[in-house]
Formats: C-alpha cells, sequence, structure tokens
C-alpha cells in the first residue's frame, strides 16, 4: 500500500482507512520540490491509482516552528541553477517528471485534495491546481512568478491561467502577481475556504479518524468551509482586460503607461523588473495554450523549458541569471538580456515555440 519511496523523508506518507495523506517535508525550503520528491509523488499517485484499497489522497506542507506556512514554493530553483551550469542531465528529467506528475494529477481518478496554505507557487501549483478540492486559506499566497527568474509560468500554467477570466491569466503569467483565497476563487485557481484555524482538526481527523470512504474524506473538509474573504483584485478586473487584451507585451506596456491610474503605474513598474524576453515568450504561451488539450500544452512547455536553457547555455540563459539574482546571490538585480521589451526580437522569441523533438520522440509523448 505504500510503495518505497526515494527521497529520504522530504516526502511523509500515511495511510488511515481508504486515505492516503502526502506531507511534503522540506519546511526550510518552503517545501520545493526536488527530483526525488517528484519521483516520490508519481510512484504514490500510479500505485494508489491502481490500489482499491486507496479511495482519497491529501496533500498537504509540513510547517516551520513559529514561521509562516508554506504548502511548496515550486520546483526546487537551486538545483535548475546548479544543475544548468554543471550541465547535468538530470535538469531535463527534472521537468519531463515534474510535467508528467502535473498531468497524472488532473488526471487522478479518485478525489485528490490539496491543503493550499501559505505559499502555493510554481511548482506548487502545478501539484495543486489538477486537484479536485483546491483548499484555499487567509494565508493562501498563490502565484506562478516565473518571469521574475526569468522563466515562464509551465507545470501547466498555461493550461490553467488561460482558463482563467478575461485577461486576468496573461495579469498573474506576466506580473508572477500573488494573489489571496478571495481572489484565487473568483478565477477559478480555488474551490474551497477554510480557515487556517480548523486545519488541525482536519488533518488530526485524517491521521486518526474513521476513514472509511472518499465522500467522507471530502466531508472532513466541507464541514468545516466557510465564506471566502472578498477578492482583493476583484475592482481591477475591467483594467486587468482592458490592458493586459493587448496584442504585445510592448502595446500592454504602453497601454499602463499611458494610464494615470495608480494601478496602471504600479502594475508597470512590477512589469519592468520581469524578463523582456520571457515575458515576451509567456504572453505567445497563454494566449497560445487557450486552445490546447493540458497534454499539449505541457509538451509545448517542455519545448520551451529545453530552450530556456539551451539556447542560450549556462550563465546566459535568463532563467540562470534570474534564479542567481533571486536565491543564489540575492541580489535583487537580474541583468536581463535584452534590457527591455523594445529590444526583444520576435525571431527569438519564435524559436522557443519551435520542438527540439521530432513528433515521435518528445518526452512527453505518451499524455495524452
Ligand atoms: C518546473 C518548476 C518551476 C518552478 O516551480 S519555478 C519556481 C517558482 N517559485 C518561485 O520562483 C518562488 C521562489 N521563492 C521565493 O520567491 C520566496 O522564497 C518566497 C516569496 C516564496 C518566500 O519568501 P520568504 O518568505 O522571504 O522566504 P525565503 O527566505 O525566500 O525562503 C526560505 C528558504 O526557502 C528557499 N526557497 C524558497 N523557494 C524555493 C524554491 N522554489 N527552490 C529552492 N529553494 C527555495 C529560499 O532560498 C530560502 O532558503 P535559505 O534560507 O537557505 O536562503
Amino acid at each position: 500500500m505504500i510503495p518505497s519511496l526515494q527521497s529520504e523523508g522530504l516526502v511523509v506518507v500515511e495511510v488511515n482507512g481508504c486515505l492516503g495523506l502526502i506531507t511534503l517535508n522540506r519546511p526550510q525550503a518552503l517545501n520545493a520540490l526536488s527530483l526525488a520528491m517528484i519521483r516520490d509523488l508519481t510512484t504514490l499517485l500510479t500505485a494508489w491509482a491502481a490500489d482499491a484499497r486507496i479511495q482519497a489522497v491529501v496533500v498537504l506542507g509540513a510547517g516551520r516552528e513559529g514561521k509562516p506556512a508554506a504548502f511548496c514554493a515550486g520546483g526546487d530553483i537551486r538545483f535548475f541553477h546548479q544543475a544548468a551550469l554543471a550541465g547535468d542531465p538530470a535538469l531535463g528529467a527534472f521537468f519531463t517528471e515534474e510535467y508528467a506528475l502535473n498531468h497524472l494529477i488532473h488526471q487522478f481518478p479518485k478525489p485528490y485534495i490539496a491543503l493550499m496554505d501559505g505559499v502555493v507557487m510554481g511548482g506548487g501549483m502545478g501539484i495543486s491546481q489538477g486537484a479536485k478540492l483546491r483548499v484555499v486559506t487567509e494565508h493562501s499566497k498563490l502565484a506562478m512568478p516565473e518571469t521574475n527568474i526569468g522563466l515562464f509560468p509551465d507545470v501547466g500554467g498555461g493550461y490553467f491561467l488561460s482558463r482563467c477570466p478575461g485577461s486576468s491569466g496573461e495579469w498573474l503569467a506576466l506580473t508572477g502577481q500573488v494573489i489571496g483565497a478571495g481572489d484565487a476563487i473568483e478565477l477559478g485557481l480555488g474551490d474551497v475556504f477554510v480557515k487556517s484555524s480548523e486545519l488541525p482538526a482536519i488533518i488530526e481527523a485524517f491521521r486518526t479518524g474513521h476513514q472509511d470512504s472518499a465522500e467522507h474524506v471530502v466531508a472532513t473538509v466541507m464541514e468545516r468551509a466557510d465564506l471566502a474573504p472578498d477578492a482583493e483584485h476583484w475592482e481591477s478586473r475591467k483594467k486587468i482586460n482592458h490592458h493586459f487584451s493587448a496584442p504585445s507585451v510592448a502595446a500592454l506596456m504602453a497601454s499602463l503607461a499611458a494610464d494615470a491610474d495608480p494601478w496602471a503605474q504600479s502594475t508597470l513598474e512590477v512589469l519592468k523588473k520581469r524578463s523582456p524576453l520571457m515575458m515576451a515568450v509567456t504572453l505567445e504561451q497563454v494566449r497560445r495554450a487557450r486552445g490546447m488539450s493540458l497534454a499539449d500544452d505541457l509538451r509545448m512547455e517542455r519545448d520551451l523549458v529545453h530552450h530556456c536553457f539551451h539556447l542560450r547555455p549556462g550563465a546566459a540563459s535568463e532563467t540562470v541569471e534570474g534564479i542567481r539574482a533571486l536565491a543564489v546571490d540575492k541580489d535583487h538585480a537580474p541583468k536581463w538580456n535584452p534590457a527591455s521589451v523594445e529590444q526583444v526580437d520576435a525571431a527569438e522569441v519564435a524559436k522557443f515555440f519551435v520542438s527540439p523533438w521530432a513528433a515521435g520522440e518528445h518526452p512527453l509523448r505518451s499524455l495524452s
């Protein structure tokens, strides 16, 4: 019922009755996902999908004593940095296996419940957006912040962001805006609000209560559901739709610049800090993904992430530079190349969307 795992305690598993309870247990790195953790999650979900004794799965993040909660802050970006500079083939395996895991979760045949308390970013969204029940609290901080590290919103981000209402997906993708529970529910990125003070009782019930059916597991959450707080960014939705429906990043930044409203000006300031090249790639990604299945979107994202590390290898990669500035040197001063949206070459953006693999050789060819 519990297969053997390889992440040495970073993924903790408990089975109680028909429930498989998974705790991401790397709190000092906000439960960021290593390749071993991704492999463990894949092993567990693959085994449990076929195991009639398991009828529901719950995933949560371990907390740090006295610190804010985190569900998962994404893929391990320090590993991306080291592996890219070392030319480590594990980097490619990481993305292939993480995206396949995201797909597995979206298609998981039994209730998979994500307790999205605290930080839920990047890869954390990837392992929660496919959940049947996405539980948010007043401490939830959801974001796809990849343009801040010279990346694009992957892990199925093209698929789930492009399904957000109006142009809010483009807004979230380009700015990396962090949203709380109210906005998450309003935008279709969360399902149910539970006060964080209720979580210990819910988790205790999952650990020790009688769990004899998936319905009972779901009811354990739903009976503690509450009214969500207001959506903080709801008032800005008209402005989001107006500016973020512009045809290009340069056009949408010009549109914001021409709007004296403080919201437009502060949004423009955020975009000026993001990678111009990767904003252009991101806008194209989200718009293409709107007409794609999840599997096709993940294949496109696998192509894009390959190019992030190979079109310009090593330290020349926009992603390596972005991670260096945020998480390695922590100077928060990435030197983007090019430095402004006006200098982004459309031909360079187009190269990201050419698959490096023939259709029959794509690493995610088996996803449907
Ligand atoms: C294919 C998958 C793609 C992706 O998922 S790309 C990654 C997307 N996620 C991100 O870009 C988020 C990166 N993290 C952050 O921006 C910040 O963290 C937060 C805003 C989430 C929280 O900030 P604060 O509360 O100030 O915490 P802190 O001191 O930055 O983090 C505590 C420790 O956690 C490590 N950490 C956080 N996120 C990651 C990560 N994604 N990968 C690896 N480590 C991470 C930090 O570095 C630090 O560690 P130390 O104390 O040793 O400096």
